[in-house]
């Protein structure tokens, strides 16, 4: 391409596609789900109904909810090569590596892998929307040396989700909560794993390729790997009374506080001032919780410096703290993000076969030589 065009650096400002999924406004903080506030779904929906809504575009009716519920449920149960699989993974590999090889293992004992009909890829998502929740809290089993569950009837799937990972069916607020965290990170537009999906997709290759290459995405600490990254970063904090000096640390090697910025937000994440009030409800509830404490001074703090910039909290800030009282260790934290993000994975891909479904394929700028000698390997 000629030098003359202008590059748009990490496709910033790119607009490639019409959606209407999901509506950000990153300077006012407001972020919507097909038309719905996030904060008023946290606060009335559940994990089925925001999955509904976005694969419909619309809420569900009761009768709708109800019928959509007990498909999901139906899908939950994992072929038995998949369980077999996830029993010889090495105990202790990322469960986001062990996420991305049972994917491809689901994919391979799918006979109708290749279907890409609509009424394919739509039974294909729910099942994959269903059994991302099974799969991880079977990796956490495999990873505690504890025996792997099969789903339970009669369970939500957040409350199915908590019962499989640690055995024992929770609480009311428990549920809540991991609901709450569930539809938080449904859905954020093209971020980089949703992105890596469309563009895998865009090849016309089938549904689990493109799931196996968000996982991958999703995995970095520059995206959803970031919530792990603020628990390793609070350990090495260690007190609310070191930020001060951690930070000037941090600044001097120009190193980044995780769980802050966005490339969309320039101002609050909307979902880190939810998570933020259930955060410190959790916190409230254990007396005191050091790891809060130390995030609380951490927003105070870094905010002074970088707020100035446009660098906030975001989805990623107060996650932990709310994951680690569900009784997750911080390996789980990105694929818990996962077994939400997948509905959103699956609705873009849905809404984008509805499109012209072109090939995604950007372009460079040059820089290289051209016409060179070629030189025999003997000569060179
Ligand atoms: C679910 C999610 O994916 S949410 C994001 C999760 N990721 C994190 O929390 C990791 C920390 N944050 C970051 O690395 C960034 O904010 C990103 C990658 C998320 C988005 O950033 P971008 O829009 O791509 O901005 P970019 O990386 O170009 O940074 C712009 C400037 O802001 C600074 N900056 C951005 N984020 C931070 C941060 N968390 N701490 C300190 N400085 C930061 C950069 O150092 C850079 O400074 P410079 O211009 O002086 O070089
Ligand atoms: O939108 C983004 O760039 C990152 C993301 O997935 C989110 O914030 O949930």
């Amino acid at each position: 391409m000629a030098a003359t065009t202008a590059i748009a650096r990490g496709l910033e400002d790119v607009i490639f596609t019409e959606s209407s999924l999901c509506f950000i406004d990153g300077e006012q903080g407001r972020l919507y789900y097909a038309g719905y506030k996030i904060q008023d779904l946290a606060e009335h929906s559940t994990f089925e109904e925001v999955t509904y809504l976005l694969l419909h575009g619309r809420l569900p009716s009761k009768a709708e909810l109800k019928a959509f519920s007990a498909k999901l449920a139906s899908l939950r149960a994992l072929p038995p090569s998949v369980i077999k699989q996830i029993k010889q993974f090495p105990r202790n590999a990322h469960p986001m590596s062990m996420l991305r090889t049972a994917v491809s293992e689901l994919g391979m004992v799918d006979e109708t892998e290749a279907d890409v009909s609509p009424e394919a890829l739509y039974e294909k998502s729910l099942s994959l929307i269903a059994k991302f929740a099974t799969i991880v809290a079977a990796t956490k089993r495999h990873r505690e040396g504890q025996k792997i569950l099969a789903p339970r009837k009669g369970l939500s799937h957040a409350a199915n989700f908590l019962y499989m990972s640690n055995g024992r069916v929770p609480s009311k607020e428990e549920t809540k909560l991991m609901d709450v965290a569930l539809i938080l990170q449904a859905e954020h537009g093209f971020n980089a794993s949703t992105f890596t999906a469309i563009a895998t997709y865009s090849t016309q290759t089938d549904i689990y390729s493109a799931i196996v290459a968000a996982v991958g995405a999703l995995k970095g600490p520059r995206h959803g790997g970031a919530n792990e990254a603020v628990m390793k970063m609070i350990a090495e904090i260690g007190a609310p009374e070191n930020v001060s000096s951690w930070l000037a640390e941090l600044q001097a090697k120009k190193g980044r506080v995780m769980g802050m910025g966005h490339r969309v937000y320039k101002s609050y994440d909307p979902r880190a001032g939810v998570l933020d009030k259930y955060a410190a409800l959790v916190a409230a509830k254990h007396g005191h919780s050091k790891e809060y404490a130390i995030l609380k001074e951490l927003e105070r703090q870094a905010g002074a410096i970088y707020n100035p910039k446009g660098i906030y909290p975001n989805v990623d800030f107060y996650s932990g703290v709310v994951y680690s009282d569900l009784g997750y260790s911080l390996e789980f934290f990105t694929p818990i993000f996962a077994v939400a993000r997948i509905s959103g994975w699956c609705a873009h891909i849905l809404e984008y076969t509805k499109t012209d479904n072109r090939l995604l394929r950007p372009d460079s700028h040059y820089t290289g030589k051209l016409d060179l000698p070629y030189i025999p390997l003997s000569k060179r």
